[in-house]
């Protein structure tokens, strides 16, 4: 039995037992259990099997989005609120154990939405439930930062750098550095535009850090070593994040108007339900989908059916959620994107 059914056993088990004083010792002992099995999950997983436990998750829908926050910001009652499913909520810290999913449904498009358990400081070390938490952020598309409105900043930097630490970079682009190890003729290297950050110098002293030394390398864009860094690495992840602070039932009308002028920032109050359909729209501009409406000639689109694709889709994409055959069909080459009004 993992820890997840046995937690679930002591709960059901405290739940059917009467409480009075002769059951006084073995509510105790129940939750004892209970408590160090909660213990168990939270600490670094060392063996390889309990490391997915509850978090094998099926993407499903148009697409996916995270919700990654300290214990006890909301998540849950977010997750409750705007979807049909219902995830525990309650005052003390830890109450999720695993990942649960929910649907958002919006503009025509199922939107998965996952709770997770909170994770603090460290979680990137193992500590909490926080690498498996982190693993399933890396899948999202985008991922919603909440943050209790009531405490410091500080929560925000520290979920940052750890997401950082694995190799997430939240509202970053792609370095537009043009990168490939050769197998000969030294480190060629190029830029289209006036370098401040990096120097040809700096470039081959960092490439030579990796045991690298043949390559071409061309700067498009005037980037920092770190991002040039990203771009040898390799392996991550470029995602939009949406700061979702919560709880501003709790905070002044002044504190609430600094928060919602940052940048990627969404003021919300799930207890008192403000906000969410605001914060449903800036989703949906994060996700970037496309909705495309098919026709047949002559007649009108059907504006309730539409086809969801990620911004960049192309028509071949299109083609294959009509039908797996459709694309061979073609004559010639369909054009590479798809251009808004024209499918
Ligand atoms: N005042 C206020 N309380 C809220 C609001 N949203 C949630 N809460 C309360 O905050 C507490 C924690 O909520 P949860 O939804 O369990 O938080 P969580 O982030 O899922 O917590 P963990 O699963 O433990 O990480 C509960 O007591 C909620 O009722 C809000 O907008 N305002
Ligand atoms: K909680
Ligand atoms: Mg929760």
């Amino acid at each position: 039995m993992g820890i997840l059914e046995k937690i679930s056993e002591i709960e059901k088990e405290i739940a059917r037992t009467q409480k009075n004083k002769a059951t006084e010792y073995h509510l105790g002992l129940l939750k004892a259990k209970l408590a160090k099995y909660r213990a168990q999950l939270l600490e670094p997983s060392k063996s390889a099997s309990s490391k997915g436990e509850g978090f094998d998750v099926m993407k499903s829908g148009d697409a996916r989005v995270a919700l990654i926050g300290f214990p006890s910001v909301g998540k849950s009652t977010f997750l409750s609120l705007m979807t049909s499913t219902a995830s525990e909520a309650a005052s003390y810290e830890f109450t999720t154990l695993t990942c649960i999913p929910g649907v958002i449904e919006y503009k025509g498009a199922n939107i998965q939405l996952l709770d997770l358990p909170g994770i603090i400081e460290g979680a990137a070390q193992g500590k909490g439930r926080g690498r498996q938490v982190i693993a399933v952020a890396r899948t999202a598309d985008v991922v919603i930062m909440m943050l209790d409105a009531t405490k410091g900043e500080v929560q925000r930097s520290l979920l940052e750098k750890e997401l950082e630490s694995v190799g997430i970079r939240l509202n970053k682009h792609k370095p537009n550095i043009y990168f490939k190890p050769k197998k000969g003729g030294g480190i060629s290297f190029n830029s289209t535009v006036t370098l401040t950050q990096c120097s040809e110098k700096l470039v081959q002293l960092i490439l030579h850090e990796y045991k690298i030394f043949n390559a071409e390398v061309l700067f498009r864009e005037d980037c920092s070593p770190d991002e040039f860094i990203d771009v040898i690495v390799g392996n991550r992840v470029y995602m939009p994040c949406l700061y979702v602070y919560n709880k501003i039932d709790q905070i002044s009308m002044e504190e609430v108007d600094r928060l919602a002028r940052k940048p990627n920032s969404v003021v919300i109050s799930c207890g008192m339900k403000l906000n969410l359909d605001y914060l449903l729209e800036m989703l949906w501009e994060y996700l970037a989908l496309t909705c495309i409406y098919t026709k047949k000639r002559g007649q009108r689109p059907d504006f309730t059916d539409a086809i969801i694709l990620r911004k960049g889709a192309s028509v071949e994409h299109v083609c294959h959620r009509i039908h797996r055959s459709l694309a061979s069909q073609f004559k010639a080459p369909a054009p590479s994107t798809v251009r808004s009004g024209w499918a």
